[in-house]
């Protein structure tokens, strides 16, 4: 069950393509009703609750022109240009029924890679959540390049209970959680209940889509999750449609998998979680052994006599891998000095530490590699 000390306050809901349409694909309204009603009882409860919600392309492929789901980038994108509107109209007017007022935020990859924009996601949210409002949010399917693409919504869900610290993702699908094998394959099947750390063995588990309009599968959900998981964050997957299934997974009873971090998951705050999860790390560093000693094992601040070699090109402030002598990647931490004040030896040791300890993310803790 959820960690007993664990108030939950924070939730982050998201809702999958195949858990929002009809049989044929395109959205259905009876649904997108039921799902809304549900999250205004947990607002009425008092919870924060922000909204991932896919169906954009679900919604605006019939007024585009097109008999089935397109599966061409080009066309998926301008039927989510149609279809995001559509959703949206219709998220507002159900809030707004109910008294809530609903938001619309988009977002790309690259607005987590940007310190910049990350911290202004960050704080644009926590303004619409303390005030009551609800916001929804979706990939920006129309401007995103392919290579670029969350493509799923799973990782941007998780990505995003990290950015706003929430208690709790609550990720709902056509599936009534984590089984030991794709149900749809093996009639056998049996549902995993628990699960505090995700094994070799439940990546092999977790296989693709069954539905044509979902598109990340069991897959990117645990992926998803280990990233929450990282974040310290817990995670509760159930089936969309269940009665009361948002209420229940926050009370932590409802049928499905609850994905509780192992007691020792590092809990990163904001910052370190960007220097983690989105940084583009620019550079490589070598230091010594005590070097070690004192940022990872005594918690301690990095100088500039503990750097042995530099690699790669960056400014002062840049997120740089940081290796030990045999070559072990031990972290991530922002540099204070550049490549060329390393290697010059202009830097001046009095002003900054190389790596400040709050600026210092180290492996062995975080346990993912940078960029997920
Ligand atoms: N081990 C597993 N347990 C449960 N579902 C699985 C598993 N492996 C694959 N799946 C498939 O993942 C699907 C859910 O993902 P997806 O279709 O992308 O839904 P969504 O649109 O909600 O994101 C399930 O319907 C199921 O067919
Ligand atoms: N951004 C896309 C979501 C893509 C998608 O299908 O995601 P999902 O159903 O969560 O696997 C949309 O709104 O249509």
């Amino acid at each position: 069950m959820l960690s007993k000390e664990k108030q939950i306050k924070r939730v982050v809901i998201k809702i999958g393509s195949s858990s929002l349409t009809s049989m044929h694909g395109e959205i259905s309204r009876r649904k997108l009703e039921k799902f809304a009603e549900q999250i205004v009882e947990l607002k009425d409860a008092g919870y924060e609750t922000a909204v991932v919600s896919s169906g954009a392309v679900a919604a605006g492929y019939r007024k585009l022109g097109c008999l089935n789901r397109p599966s061409s980038l080009p066309e998926k994108q301008a039927a989510a240009s149609i279809g995001q509107g559509l959703l949206m109209e219709s998220y507002s007017e159900l809030f707004l029924s109910h008294g809530y007022v609903a938001s619309q935020i988009l977002i790309t990859r690259s607005d987590f890679s940007d310190e910049k924009r990350y911290g202004n996601m960050h704080n644009t949210m926590n303004v619409l959540l303390e005030r009551g409002i609800i916001p929804i949010i979706n990939e920006n399917d129309t401007v995103t390049v392919d290579r670029l693409r969350f493509g799923d919504n799973d990782t941007l869900a998780a990505k995003v209970a990290g950015l706003i610290d929430a208690d709790l993702l609550i990720i709902l699908s056509d599936v009534d959680g984590l089984y030991d094998c794709n149900p749809n394959d093996n009639p056998g099947a049996s549902l995993l209940e628990r699960v505090h750390s995700i094994t070799p063995e439940i990546e092999a588990a977790a296989g693709g889509s069954g539905s044509a309009v979902g598109t990340g599968g069991m897959k990117s959900k645990i992926q998803a999750v280990k990233i929450a998981m990282a974040a310290g964050i817990d995670s509760f997957l159930g089936k969309a449609g269940t009665e009361n299934i948002l209420m229940e997974a926050v009370e932590g009873r409802a049928k499905g998998t609850y994905f509780k971090p192992e007691p020792d998951a590092f809990n990163l705050d904001n910052q370190k979680q960007w220097i983690a999860f989105h940084s583009g790390p620019e550079g490589k560093v070598t230091i010594s052994s005590h070097g070690i000693e004192a940022i990872v094992d005594h918690q301690e601040n990095l100088y500039l006599s503990d750097i042995q070699e530099v690699k790669g090109r960056f400014k002062n402030g840049a997120v740089v891998r940081i290796l030990d002598e045999e070559g072990k990647e031990i972290g991530l931490g922002r540099i204070n000095y550049s490549n060329e004040q390393l290697n010059d030896h202009t830097a001046d040791e009095e002003l900054e530490p190389a790596i400040a300890q709050e600026t210092f993310v180290c492996s062995r803790d975080f346990k993912l590699p940078a960029l997920v």
